[in-house]
Formats: structure tokens, C-alpha cells, sequence
């Protein structure tokens, strides 16, 4: 089965040579967007796609450069494309996306709910989700922001894809050697320290094993100084269609 991973961006929250850090999954030709940041309308723009082609948008946690764009999103589905967008978010992030970060650009005379505007699928950690044909996602609750919840995807139970975390090298490790994860997209602070997500020397204390199955996202403008500093690791590539298939 094609599974096929192309980065709307790569960047970290601040970059500006790089769009925001979301991604889009395509399984049998319908595409999930991972994240929907201030930066993911212009950027569907830019690979000619818009957000009538998604069949659904997935959340991992409350920023900007991962929710920043979903007010758009609503907007145009409501108004263009007169659909409802199917939203799959943690149990846990449900009130908070609309009461923290969308209420007060949504709600307007009957439209006063997430419901009025998305196909809700709550998410539950550690459940594993059809969220399109071929493609399941779990959710694992990762450190990010002290006090916040933040999430990363295990999808078909072989690619790890950490959105935003903290370094956490026993996680990986029990996922490679436990779960049987293959593909490691990685959020990756180049300069550090880290605090709340991975730093690339952090990242280079992997074992081999490890680093040989990393791809590096989230990383700022200064990334093409770092090229060929990485170990075995590699840096995703904005727009760049990865197929990872069974
Ligand atoms: O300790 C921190 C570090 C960063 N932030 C802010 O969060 C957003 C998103 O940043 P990410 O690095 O993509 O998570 C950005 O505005 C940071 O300044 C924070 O609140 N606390
Ligand atoms: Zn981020
Ligand atoms: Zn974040």
C-alpha cells in the first residue's frame, strides 16, 4: 500500500526561509494534513494544492505554527467548498482549540461550536485510529511545553512522527526496538539547548541504530550550515514526497 509523507514545511516556529512544520500524508490518493499552521494556506498554494483537496487535518498541539491556520481552513470549507473538514484532535485538545485559539475568529450568530465548523474525531492516547483508509494513527503524549499537552503520531505502527517533544531517547529507543518503528521524523532545535524540543546534539547522542532511521524537521533558517553535521541522521526536505510504504 503507497503511503506517501511530503512537508507543506520544515521550519521551525520562527523560520522564515521555511514554512511552518506541517505535513501532508496521501494513502490511495485521499490526503491527510498533519497540523495547519499560519504558514499552510500559502503553502498548499505553493505545491498547487488547496484546502478542498485534504479529506481530513489532524492537530497535535496548540501553537501557532501548528493551529495558526486553521481559522482559513474553516473559513474556506464553509464558504468555497461548503463541506465540513473532518478534524481529528486529542479528547484532551477539544475545548481548548475552540475556547483558546479559534473562538474568537469563528464564532459568529449560529456558528458558536468547533461542531459548527469540523467533523470532530476525538483522539484517545494509546488508540489506535483509522483516520483515512490504510492509514492508523496513535497518539502518544509527549513532553513539549511544561503544562501543555502536545502529541506525537505512531502511523501503521512503523512511522514515528514526533511533531513538537523534548528530547526522549528511551521513548525511541522502545519504540525502534519495541514497537518495530522502521521511519523517525524528528523535530530537531539545532542550536542548543533544546528545553522543549530535541537539540541536534542531543540528537547525536542516539546510537547508530537509531540515528540511521532519523529524518530531522522543525529546524531554523541557519539549517544549511549544519548539513553534513547530523551523524547518520538526515534532514527532511520541505515538499520533498517521501513514499513509505508497507
Ligand atoms: O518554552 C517555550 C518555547 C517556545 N514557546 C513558544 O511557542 C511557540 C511555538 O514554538 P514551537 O517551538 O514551535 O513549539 C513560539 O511562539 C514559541 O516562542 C513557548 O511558549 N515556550
Ligand atoms: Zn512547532
Ligand atoms: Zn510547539
Amino acid at each position: 500500500m503507497g503511503v506517501h509523507i511530503q512537508m507543506l514545511g520544515t521550519g521551525s516556529a520562527f523560520a522564515k526561509a521555511f514554512n511552518n512544520n506541517n505535513a501532508l500524508v496521501t494513502v490511495e490518493g485521499q490526503t491527510l494534513l498533519i497540523d495547519c499552521g499560519i504558514t499552510a494556506p500559502k503553502a498548499l498554494h505553493e505545491i498547487g494544492k488547496n484546502f478542498g483537496d485534504l479529506a481530513a487535518v489532524l492537530i497535535t498541539h496548540i501553537h501557532g505554527d501548528h493551529v495558526g491556520g486553521l481559522e482559513e481552513l474553516a473559513f474556506q470549507m464553509k464558504f468555497i467548498y461548503q463541506r465540513k473538514p473532518v478534524l481529528f484532535v486529542a479528547d484532551t485538545l477539544v475545548e481548548p482549540l475552540w475556547e483558546n485559539t479559534l473562538k474568537g475568529g469563528l464564532q459568529q450568530n449560529e456558528s458558536r461550536s468547533l461542531n459548527d465548523y469540523f467533523e470532530v474525531r476525538p483522539l484517545r492516547v494509546g488508540i489506535p485510529a483509522e483516520v483515512l483508509p490504510g492509514l492508523q494513527i496513535e497518539l502518544i503524549r509527549t513532553p513539549h511545553i511544561p503544562g501543555k499537552s502536545s502529541y506525537s503520531l505512531l502511523m501503521n505502527g512503523f512511522f514515528f512522527y514526533s511533531a513538537d517533544m523534548a528530547f526522549d531517547d528511551s521513548l525511541l529507543e522502545s519504540l525502534v526496538n519495541e514497537r518495530g518503528v522502521r521511519t523517525i521524523f524528528h523535530d530537531c532545535q539545532l542550536q542548543p539547548p533544546g528545553a522543549v524540543h530535541a537539540c541536534l546534539p542531543e540528537l547525536l547522542t542516539l546510537p547508530d541504530f537509531i540515528q540511521e532511521r532519523v529524518y530531522l524537521m522543525h529546524y531554523g533558517d541557519d539549517q544549511p550550515r549544519f548539513e553534513g553535521h547530523t551523524g547518520l541522521m538526515r534532514f527532511v526536505e520541505q515538499h520533498k514526497i517521501y513514499d513509505f510504504s508497507l
